[in-house]
């Protein structure tokens, strides 16, 4: 009874996106500290090797090309993608594992990946943080210290085409996070999941 009354009132999936640089993984990180628990990855699948330390189930769903063909052709992803020779993808499963849990899934995707899973109707809410301005971006890498100069020009024209194609869609996301004060967007972001925040420890503390 418990577990049916918890997946009828499943918490809404969040799409979290953005320019590399523009303050996803500082917020989230911050949400992630206030609300220990409230907030899980769903596990995507790919056919790429694993990595040393990297396991099964808890990383990705490692799956070999047959699989992964066998499941695209059986619906079973909310969308899927090939990149440098490997595919990656979220399958449903994946999503409703996390729901099952009664915590907000979480799906980390990249541009293209969130015009994919706009395609698959997956009812989730879709949240855009980006730096205010490219330039302000730019220095926040730099000061981040973990790009090359060539992997900074390669994520800044990366950044500003994706900002290019949220403006040509702007109802893409349902709410896009301007993250000039850390402070506020932080704020921000735990104003749009308050609701669901307030879900997950109401239906912790039964
Ligand atoms: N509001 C802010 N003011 C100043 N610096 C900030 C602000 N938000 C984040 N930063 C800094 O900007 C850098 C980039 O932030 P962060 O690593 O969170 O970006 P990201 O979007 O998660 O990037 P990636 O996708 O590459 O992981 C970090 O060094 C972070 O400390």
């Amino acid at each position: 009874m418990r577990i049916v009354s918890k997946l009828m009132s499943a918490i809404k999936p969040i799409v979290l996106s953005g320019p590399s640089g523009g303050g996803k993984s500082t917020i989230f990180e911050r949400a992630k500290k206030e609300y220990p628990d409230a907030f899980a990855f769903s596990v995507s699948h790919t056919t790429r090797k694993p990595r040393p330390g990297e396991e099964n189930g808890v990383h990705y769903w490692f799956v070999d090309q047959d699989q992964m063909e066998q499941m695209i052709a059986r619906g079973e992803f909310f969308e899927h993608a090939r990149f440098g020779g490997n595919f990656y993808g979220t399958s449903k499963k994946a999503v409703e594992d996390v729901q099952k849990t009664g915590r907000i899934c979480v799906l980390d995707l990249e541009l293209q990946g969130v015009f994919n899973i706009k395609q698959s109707h997956l009812d989730a809410r879709f949240i855009l943080v980006r730096a205010p301005t490219l330039e302000i971006l730019e220095e926040r890498l730099r000061k981040r210290g973990t790009e090359t100069e060539e992997s900074l020009s390669k994520r800044i024209q990366h950044a500003r085409e994706d900002l290019e194609a949220v403006r040509a869609d702007p109802l893409l996301f349902d709410h896009v996070i301007i993250n000039d004060d850390l402070e506020k967007a932080y704020q921000e972001f735990i104003n749009i999941l308050s609701e669901d925040l307030a879900h997950f420890k109401k239906q912790n503390s039964i």
